[in-house]
């Protein structure tokens, strides 16, 4: 089941919440149940011992009855200390069980949800980045986490909790037939009508659970877009707005879990009353015995305890379908995110590249982006040779960022190709695409983590030697060792703690420590002003040294350090020329080329 993404974004638009389809428990189980496999011993274990417990109880209600007649009635104390002793022994028996068989549900179905984040994180890698930017990064987050638990209650309490309260009825079931079968069928006559209760409210509360759900996303969303705004909403004071925008959210989450707790609250008491009911029925038919003389008022004893072991288990049944109700919601968007098909994926048989001589080609490339009919790039064609370094220009909205990306193969052209050292790059792994070609974008992602950590990100295991010698050419070195905690400095997540131009000089030496034999600079001085767009030309340069370079740009000094210029104009490559930089006014300079004219 594709996510259908125009119509969520345009209900994501409109402030609607997007509501996940709505799947049966059994269809979520048979999804989710082989991720449990290597956990499914344990989990039988658990509820082995789970069960030999309830026997364990079963018995002890025996020795209930047996007190209550030997010593009880008959006031011996002598006939109460073994059944006493036993019974002690039992309950401790009991809980060493129900101990053992708790931990090892609860280590089961932890070691699940693990096991489950990490195959969808897996999976999120695999979409495109176009995909992911699409969606509210916060309702992305809330399938990541919450969600992701709830498919672990829905395992855990849909089967696990099912079998043990299943077979604890059993027990107590057989022990109250055993007992006085007559008045254990009068007893169970309740059970439908639990079953009828439970049925009900599983109803109401699976439909106010997709609301939950959905709304506790929207929230998440608001509250990550927010914090990732924070400085715009300052600057456009607009901060009473979002205050408004997140509490509306809020209250919104608020009301549907109220009517969650609600309709859990009312539950309880319903079947509390139905469970009054029958114990009395049971006192007064037992009683009626008692005066015929066809039973012992220790057997009533032990009849009423069956009843009080037997409809725990059986309201937790009832407990259960809500819980599996409002679960299978949460399970449902993380099949919605499981479902996605990634675009790109490696072919059957696709082979690794080793020594890259750095030989770019697009050859009569052709690309629309899915949801839009109109071409991109028609007929594009465009070769760089090994070591060239080759800007590629033109109009905001030409296609430029597109290329990068079909070399990246972040996507795949509809029609032509797109070659590295004459093989097309859809036979290659994408992980070795990847290690070729390094991606510097207009703006360096940084983590959350030290400036060595930042720029070693661009190799596993880059040595500390690797990572300075990297920062020195890329002009980073000075300003790193300027820094009181230097190359162990923790930098924020969106580069909080260096300047735009810093942020660059980071990400030149990342791409530096990567070592790959082809680059793709995208608009790297776009976002810098012009003194530090100047400081980042040489380092740039140093970085294109010696490898195949394709330089997505505006600005006319770096076209200046091209070998060649390539300008895109309506999806097709023109060859092109810029005149000499001269600054400061280079930002304003023409770009001359045969069709176009002046594009700045
Ligand atoms: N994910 C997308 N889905 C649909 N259309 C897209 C997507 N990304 C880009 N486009 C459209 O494709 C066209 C080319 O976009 P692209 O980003 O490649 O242009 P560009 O030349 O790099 O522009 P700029 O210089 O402003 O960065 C534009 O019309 C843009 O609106």
């Amino acid at each position: 089941m594709p996510i259908q993404d125009e119509q969520s974004l345009d209900q994501q638009r409109k402030g609607a919440p997007v509501l996940a389809p709505v799947l049966s428990a059994r269809t979520v189980l048979r999804r989710f149940w082989p991720i449990a496999r290597r956990e499914r011993r344990w989990l039988i274990l658990g509820a082995l011992l789970m069960i030999v417990a309830a026997g364990c109880d079963t018995a002890a209600v025996w020795m209930f009855s047996v007190i209550t007649d030997q010593a009880l009635t008959t006031g011996n104390l002598a006939a109460f200390w073994t059944p006493a002793l036993e019974w002690v022994a039992l309950v401790t028996v009991s809980g060493g069980l129900v101990f053992g068989g708790q931990y090892l549900i609860a280590r089961a179905g932890e070691r699940f949800l693990l096991r489950l984040r990490d195959r969808v994180f897996a999976h999120v890698q695999q979409l495109s980045p176009d995909f992911l930017e699409k969606r509210k990064h916060g309702d992305l987050v809330a399938r990541l986490t919450a969600d992701v638990e709830s498919v672990e209650a829905l395992v855990n309490s849909g089967i696990v909790e099912t079998a043990i309260s299943l077979l604890t009825i059993v027990f107590f079931v057989a022990g109250a037939l055993l007992l006085r079968w007559e008045l254990a069928l009068a007893a169970f006559v309740a059970v439908p009508v639990f079953a009828l209760v439970a049925k009900k409210f599983s109803r109401r509360i699976g439909v106010v659970a997709r609301q939950e759900r959905a709304y506790h996303g929207e929230l998440v969303a608001a509250v990550e877009e927010d914090l990732a705004n924070v400085a715009a909403t300052r600057v456009y004071n607009r901060q009473a707005t979002e205050e408004k925008r997140l509490h509306a959210h809020g209250l919104r989450w608020m009301r549907t879990k109220l009517s969650l707790a609600k309709l859990g609250a009312l539950y309880a008491p319903s079947v509390h009353l139905l469970e009054t009911v029958c114990v009395l029925s049971v006192i007064g038919l037992g009683t009626w015995e008692i005066a015929q003389h066809r039973m012992t008022l220790g057997e009533l004893f032990a009849f009423a305890a069956f009843l009080g072991y037997l409809y725990p288990p059986v309201q937790s049944l009832g407990t259960l379908t809500l819980t599996v109700a409002a679960a299978s919601t949460g399970s449902a968007r993380l099949i919605e995110l499981l479902d996605a098909k990634p675009t790109v994926t490696d072919a059957p048989g696709a082979r690794a590249l080793h020594g890259v001589r750095g030989e770019l080609r697009l050859e009569r490339v052709s690309y629309h982006y899915p949801d839009t009919p109109q071409w991109v790039l028609r007929d594009f064609s465009l070769a760089v040779h090994p070591g060239e370094l080759v800007a590629v220009t033109g109009v905001s909205g030409a296609g430029k960022s597109t290329i990068a990306k079909l070399l990246l193969r972040f996507a795949d052209p509809d029609c032509g190709a797109v070659r590295l050292d004459g093989i097309d790059v859809r036979a290659l792994t994408q992980h070795s695409l990847r290690s070729a070609v390094a991606l510097l974008p207009q703006e360096t992602p940084i983590f959350h983590a030290t400036i060595a950590d930042n720029i070693g990100y661009g190799r596993h295991g880059a040595t500390m030697d690797q990572i300075v010698a990297a920062a020195e050419a890329a002009d980073a070195h000075a300003f790193i060792a300027a820094l009181p905690d230097g190359y162990d400095t923790v930098i924020g997540r969106n580069g909080y703690g260096v300047s735009g131009g810093q942020r660059q000089r980071i990400g030149i030496a990342r791409a530096l420590v990567a070592e790959a034999p082809v680059l793709v600079l995208d608009e790297p001085t776009a976002n810098l002003d012009e003194l530090s767009a100047r400081r980042v030309v040489e380092p740039l340069r140093r970085l294109a040294g010696g490898r195949t370079t394709i330089l997505i740009t505006h600005d006319p000094a770096l076209v200046a350090i091209a070998d060649r210029t390539v300008v895109v104009s309506e999806g097709q490559a023109v060859t092109g020329t810029v005149a000499p930089a001269k600054p400061p006014q280079w930002r304003t300079e023409t770009l001359w080329m045969p069709r176009a004219g002046q594009l700045w």
